[in-house]
């Protein structure tokens, strides 16, 4: 008889995390459990710690205490390189060469398999522009190049910081289309906004105020907890019954 197969780990298992910036704890979260397999927006007021704690989650940020656990490892472990895709706020890319060439350099690095170049390009509908210099290219198309990188590398856990920031309409929803096909085929996504609209987009949502963490749960349980018709509203109503100011 086949052996019953294992629960896959959670994405990301946080405990006792404080991380300092500026000489002032700007992230203090107690517990907080990322299921894999699933779109989860971390959304939060400007200043709320979003980016400190993905850049905690990615390895690259210094930590005052706690554990930050990531597909089973410790976060920043050499194990994970290759098994964590993370998109910053700013594009990063070389401005100087094509689509197609940053997206080569990053496959040779990875030893991203054949066609994996061609499949991240169409993934973000660049298609029409694979030969065009990153520097003309506009804001919007630049921070998809940096998504594509992201791909390349077909990760099991795809951290993407505001990726939707300054898109139009069509793109925004091309995207979290997108993001949900990654999803449905096994990969979990850790997708940060301020826009609280985002929220509908997510499996579940973790909001962050102060650093900490306000609620983690699908938004039709947080509008039931609450009451509020909406992610905005939710978020208000938790802050009015006790969270932090
Ligand atoms: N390099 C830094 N040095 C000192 N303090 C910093 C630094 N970067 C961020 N901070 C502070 O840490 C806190 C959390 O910042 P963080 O960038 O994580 O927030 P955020 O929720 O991602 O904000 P935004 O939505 O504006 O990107 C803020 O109070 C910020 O001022």
């Amino acid at each position: 008889m086949a052996p019953p197969r294992l629960a896959p780990d959670p994405a990301l298992g946080v405990r006792g995390l404080r991380v300092e910036r500026g000489g002032r704890c700007v992230v203090d979260i107690e517990a907080l459990t990322v299921p894999a397999g699933q779109v989860v927006g971390l959304l939060g007021p400007s200043g709320s710690g979003k980016s400190t704690l993905l850049r905690t989650v990615v390895g690259v940020q210094v930590v005052a205490a706690g554990e930050v656990t990531v597909l089973g490892q410790p976060a920043g472990s050499a194990g994970l390189r290759h098994r964590v895709g993370y998109v910053t706020q700013t594009p990063s890319v070389y401005r100087d060469l094509t689509v197609r060439d940053n997206l080569d350099y990053f496959a040779q690095i990875l030893r991203a398999p054949c066609g994996a170049v061609d499949r991240a390009i169409d993934r973000v509908d660049l298609g029409d522009h694979a030969d065009r210099e990153v520097a003309r290219l506009s804001g919007g198309q630049a921070s998809r190049v940096s998504l594509a990188m992201a791909l390349v590398g077909d990760p099991e856990l795809l951290v993407l910081d505001e990726p939707t920031v300054g898109l139009d309409p069509v793109l925004r929803r091309d995207l979290w289309d997108l993001f949900h096909e990654l999803a449905d085929r096994g990969t979990t996504l850790l997708v940060s906004s301020h826009v609280m609209d985002e929220a509908t987009r997510c499996d579940r949502l973790v909001l962050l105020r102060d650093g900490a963490v306000l609620a983690d749960a699908p938004l039709p349980d947080l509008l039931e907890a609450t009451g509020a018709a909406d992610a905005e509203g939710a978020f208000l109503a938790l802050i009015e019954r006790g969270g932090r100011r």
